[in-house]
Parts: structure tokens; C-alpha cells; sequence
């Protein structure tokens, strides 16, 4: 009975878990007040129909508003914005208006943009402008002028896509910029800032069946039986439980840090992804731990840490750590040095079958 249900119950079932990621920071605002969070929820429902999901839960603290969507999540801080899409939504449709209610706040500069996303399972279902990443930058290109285009991984296997620029390589929008980009340099990184993502497939069939109502009826339950709640214990979280099955997870903490966990658990193409922006010196018990809570086959890790952050030093030595441990082979590994960022993206698959 479980394993029908993950399994597909009709040979045409499917659901993209591969989410598409876009992170914008910008220049501090020109109006005392301006805070994104000063946005009303009614003009993010707005915007997110540009997207095509909803919101679904939300959570707040002083520092971070966090909104659980139909398909992932989205996060408002008082300069920063992420959204986080799967299934076949169209985040870089917002844009536009994203940089109208931005500059309510008098955010007219952009310091950095993000847009990431794993290579799609099935990229034909994908709607314009998301059919390919070629498509993607080129609609990216027609807003931002300077971006620049990377893919990591193997281009004929599983890679990794992104486009971003940052301060001071590049301007912001030329109707929307402003005259006092006065900022020297080393105040650019004021703010330390890391994200890690690590994104699963092949996961273990008895973790995923945690994520389906025949199992639990609600969010919290999963949250706790699947260990979910010890892999950063000071986040408070908001999770939700899909019918029949499917999972999503927005953790805050009182540092005004975030992660997030959206579980795609079908068996045939099951997806988990892991994200957070919590700033420590070594990720190694981190990604231990996820891993050890999900049980992929195989994953992928992007880190980004600026200059500011605690893991900017430390990148290298996560990466020869964790190659040393013998249970998962290193498939790709690849280190980028962007003008305020490093970049590390690796690649491992599943040497031996046991999880201990
Ligand atoms: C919870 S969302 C999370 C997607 C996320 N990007 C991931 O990591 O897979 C997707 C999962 O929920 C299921 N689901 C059920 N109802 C859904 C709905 N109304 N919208 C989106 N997903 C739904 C999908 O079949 C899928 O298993």
C-alpha cells in the first residue's frame, strides 16, 4: 500500500522537485525606512502570480519574514530577497515587479544577484522562460545587461547552472539607478554572508515514507520523526505536510538566519533539497547530518561564502575532509572566485550501502 502511493499510480504522474533559485541583495536603501519587509502580503500575492504558486504559511522575527509557498519557499529580509521555485513555476517572471516594489523602499541598486537551479529531470515540461538555461540568461540579460553565465558539473551528466553579478563588476538597471553609488570597496562585504544548498536524489524509499499523509497527518509530526528538527535545533520552524504526499519546511533563528528543506518523495524521482544561510567555520557535521537524515544516493553541494563570512577560509578545507569519508565518492568538485564571492559545488555518489 505505502510503496503504491510514492510509487506512480499513473504511469504519467510527475513533479519537477528542481528548484529555481533567485537571491538579490541591494545597495542600501536611499529612504531611512526602506525595508522590503515593509511590502504588504497583498503585493507579494501579486507578484507570486507572476510565479504561479501561492502562499501557504508564513512566519516572521525581527529579522526575517518567511513564507512557505505552494511550491517552496520565499524570504524577505530588510535589504535581501530569495525565492525558492520547483515544480513548473516561472520565478524570473517577477522580476520586474520585484524592482518596482523595491524601489517603494527606495532600493534602486542592485550589490548581488543569484539565479541557480540543478539541471531539470524533465526540462520539456518547463514553461518559457525556463525551457533552458540559454533561455533563462537571455530573458536574465534583457534586465540586467552585465550578468555573467556559469555551469558547473558535467554538462552532459548533472550539473549546475548560474548567472549573477556582483558590485562592483556591475551597475545596477540603467532606468533605476541612482546617483550615489559611494560605497568604497571594503565596505562592500560588510555583512558576512554563506549559503549552503545540497540537493538529493535517489533518496532512500523507508525516509521518504515519513512525507506522505498515510503515514503522518500533519507537518510537525514528519518534522520530528524524520529528525528534521535536530539538524539545526534553534530553528523555529513552519512546516507543511502535502496530500497525498510532498514536504516543506521554513526554519528562523533569533541571528536572523534561515534553512529550508522541500522533499520531493516519489519514488521515481525523488528529490530533497537542503538550504541554509547559518555561518559557521566547517560544514562537514552539517552535511553529515542532512545526509545521514535523508539517505540520497547521490548529491550535490554548492557553498558561497563572501569574504566577511566564517567559511570563506575554511571552503578548502571542507572539501578535502569530506572526500576522505569512505562511504560516498567524489564525482566532481570545482572552486570559483567571483569578485565578493568563492564558490565551491561538489558532487558525490554513494560508495557503500551503509548509513552508519
Ligand atoms: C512539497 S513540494 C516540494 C518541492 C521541492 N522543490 C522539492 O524539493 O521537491 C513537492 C512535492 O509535493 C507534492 N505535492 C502535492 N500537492 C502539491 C501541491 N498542491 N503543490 C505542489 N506540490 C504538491 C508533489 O507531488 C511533490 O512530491
Amino acid at each position: 500500500m505505502e510503496e503504491g502511493m510514492l510509487g506512480t499510480s499513473s504511469e504519467s504522474h510527475f513533479f519537477e522537485g528542481v528548484e529555481k533559485l533567485l537571491e538579490i541583495w541591494f545597495e542600501d536603501s536611499a529612504k531611512l525606512d526602506g525595508d522590503l519587509r515593509n511590502i504588504t502580503r497583498i503585493e507579494w500575492e501579486k507578484l507570486l502570480c507572476h510565479v504561479k504558486c501561492e502562499i501557504i504559511s508564513f512566519k516572521k522575527n525581527d529579522f526575517i519574514d518567511a513564507f512557505l509557498l505552494s511550491e517552496s519557499s520565499m524570504f524577505v529580509s530588510k535589504r535581501r530577497w530569495i525565492l525558492k521555485t520547483c515544480g513548473t513555476t516561472t520565478p524570473l517572471k517577477c522580476l520586474e515587479q520585484l524592482l518596482e516594489l523595491a524601489k517603494t523602499q527606495g532600493y534602486t541598486v542592485i550589490s548581488d544577484i543569484f539565479y541557480s537551479r540543478k539541471n531539470f529531470t524533465r526540462p520539456e515540461v518547463q514553461n518559457s522562460p525556463h525551457k533552458g538555461f540559454y533561455e533563462e540568461v537571455t530573458y536574465l540579460d534583457t534586465i540586467f545587461p552585465e550578468g555573467r553565465s556559469y555551469c558547473l558539473g558535467s554538462i552532459n551528466l548533472e550539473c549546475w547552472y548560474l548567472y549573477t553579478f556582483s558590485r562592483p563588476d556591475v551597475k545596477a538597471l540603467p532606468d533605476l539607478l541612482v546617483a550615489e553609488q559611494h560605497k568604497q570597496k571594503d565596505n562592500v562585504d560588510a555583512d558576512p554572508d554563506q549559503t549552503i544548498e545540497i540537493l538529493m536524489q535517489h533518496l532512500d524509499k523507508d525516509v521518504m515514507l515519513a512525507f506522505s499523509k498515510s503515514r503522518f497527518a500533519s507537518g510537525p509530526e514528519a518534522t520530528t520523526h524524520s529528525g528534521i528538527d535536530q539538524i539545526l535545533p534553534d530553528m523555529i520552524i513552519d512546516d507543511f505536510l502535502f496530500d497525498p504526499c510532498g514536504y516543506s519546511m521554513n526554519g528562523i533563528n533569533e541571528q536572523g538566519e534561515y534553512m529550508t528543506i522541500h522533499i520531493t518523495p516519489e519514488e521515481k524521482f525523488s528529490y530533497v533539497s537542503f538550504e541554509s544561510n547559518v555561518a559557521l567555520n566547517n560544514y562537514t557535521k552539517l552535511i553529515n547530518q542532512v545526509v545521514r537524515t535523508f539517505k540520497p544516493g547521490k548529491f550535490i553541494v554548492t557553498i558561497f561564502a563572501n569574504k566577511s563570512s566564517l567559511a570563506y577560509e575554511t571552503m578548502k578545507e571542507l572539501e578535502i575532509e569530506y572526500s576522505t569519508l569512505s562511504n560516498w565518492r567524489r564525482t566532481d568538485m570545482q572552486c570559483c572566485n567571483f569578485p565578493s564571492y568563492n564558490l565551491l559545488f561538489a558532487q558525490y555518489s554513494r560508495a557503500v550501502e551503509n548509513w552508519t
